[in-house]
């Protein structure tokens, strides 16, 4: 198509000017903005999402020290923490996959402990170490999901077409879930965990080995899965993302939460990651590991 040219105010007959045409350039919001104007909104909403001094013990070790979290009715929520801070283990708590040492978890106003069938009707759930039913196909998996709880067979089909479209697993919906990649295992993980439409996500690492372009479609489902009136918490150790995607955050060492509330007011000025080495603590620098460092033993 040949490019617009603007008409001269002489009433046209000198030679028009060639000019590029203009193009509206769409600026998509950026997740961050929307992030914060939802945690803005979010922080107004009724809590759907409570643990009251949740706490799990192992022995000597213990693993969850009375946690308590709210998690508002539109919020993506994000659980930070070091290694071994207790995160996955007061996830499995939320979710009814691990039973507590004490406290209390309630959605809405049910009490998962005390009522798991309609807990788990509320819940969608993706926990850490996928445990799939992996001789079964992708499709059969989202199948079982759905109707396990309790979705009509043509509403789990049309939801499967439209979910497996959502994380670009059409092609894949025929083969073993146990011949896909880790990240297709997590995206399939992550559709199971929707199919019933849930109120509120609870997700360990959902972008864990998961790719930069699916990461993004991943975020756009979750953002509107929240913008709908659901709830996410989800954990991860990428703190560049939490503080992009999510609008309040809690943060947990040792098995005890040291930090939550929306991001702007948990980061306080700085980026998450100084804010959380400021709590977490830095590390010292350690000593040892020398033979590694180069120095040649026949020296
Ligand atoms: N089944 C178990 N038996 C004994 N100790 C456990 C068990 N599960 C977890 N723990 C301990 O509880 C603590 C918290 O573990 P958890 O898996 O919740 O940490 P996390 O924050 O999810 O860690 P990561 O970031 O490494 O995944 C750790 O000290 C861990 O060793």
């Amino acid at each position: 198509m040949e490019p617009r040219s603007r008409r001269t105010r002489s009433g046209g007959d000198e030679a028009p000017t060639e000019e590029p045409a203009r193009r509206r350039i769409e600026v998509p919001t950026p997740s961050v903005v929307r992030a914060r104007e939802r945690g803005k909104v979010a922080a107004q909403n009724p809590v759907v999402l409570r643990t009251e001094q949740l706490t799990k013990v192992y022995g000597s070790v213990v693993a969850a020290n009375e946690v308590s979290i709210s998690v508002h009715a539109g919020s993506l929520t994000g659980i930070v923490g070091p290694n071994g801070a207790g995160k996955t283990t007061t996830l499995s708590m939320i979710s009814g996959l691990l039973r507590p040492s004490s406290g209390r978890v309630t959605v809405g106003n049910v009490d998962v402990w005390a009522d798991g069938p309609a807990a788990k009707q509320l819940i969608g759930t993706l926990p850490d170490r996928l445990r799939l039913f992996d001789r079964l196909t992708g499709a059969q998996l989202l199948y079982y999901s759905g109707v396990l709880h309790g979705v009509a067979e043509a509403e789990v089909a049309a939801r499967s077409a439209e979910l497996a479209e959502a994380f670009g697993l059409e092609s894949a919906l025929d083969r073993l879930v146990s011949d896909y990649s880790a990240g297709m295992q997590k995206k399939i993980a992550l559709a199971c965990s929707m199919i019933h439409a849930p109120e509120v996500l609870v997700l360990d690492e959902p972008f864990e080995a998961i790719d930069p372009v699916s990461a993004a479609n991943v975020t756009e489902i979750l953002e509107k899965f929240v913008a709908g009136g659901g709830s996410v918490i989800l954990s991860s150790h990428s703190l560049e993302l939490i503080q992009r995607v999510c609008d309040h955050v809690a943060i947990i060492a040792s098995g005890s939460v040291i930090a939550q509330g929306t991001v702007d007011a948990v980061r306080d000025g700085v980026s998450l990651e100084e804010r959380f080495r400021a709590l977490v603590g830095e590390g010292e620098s350690k000593k040892g590991l020398q033979w590694l460092h180069g120095s040649s033993d026949s020296e």
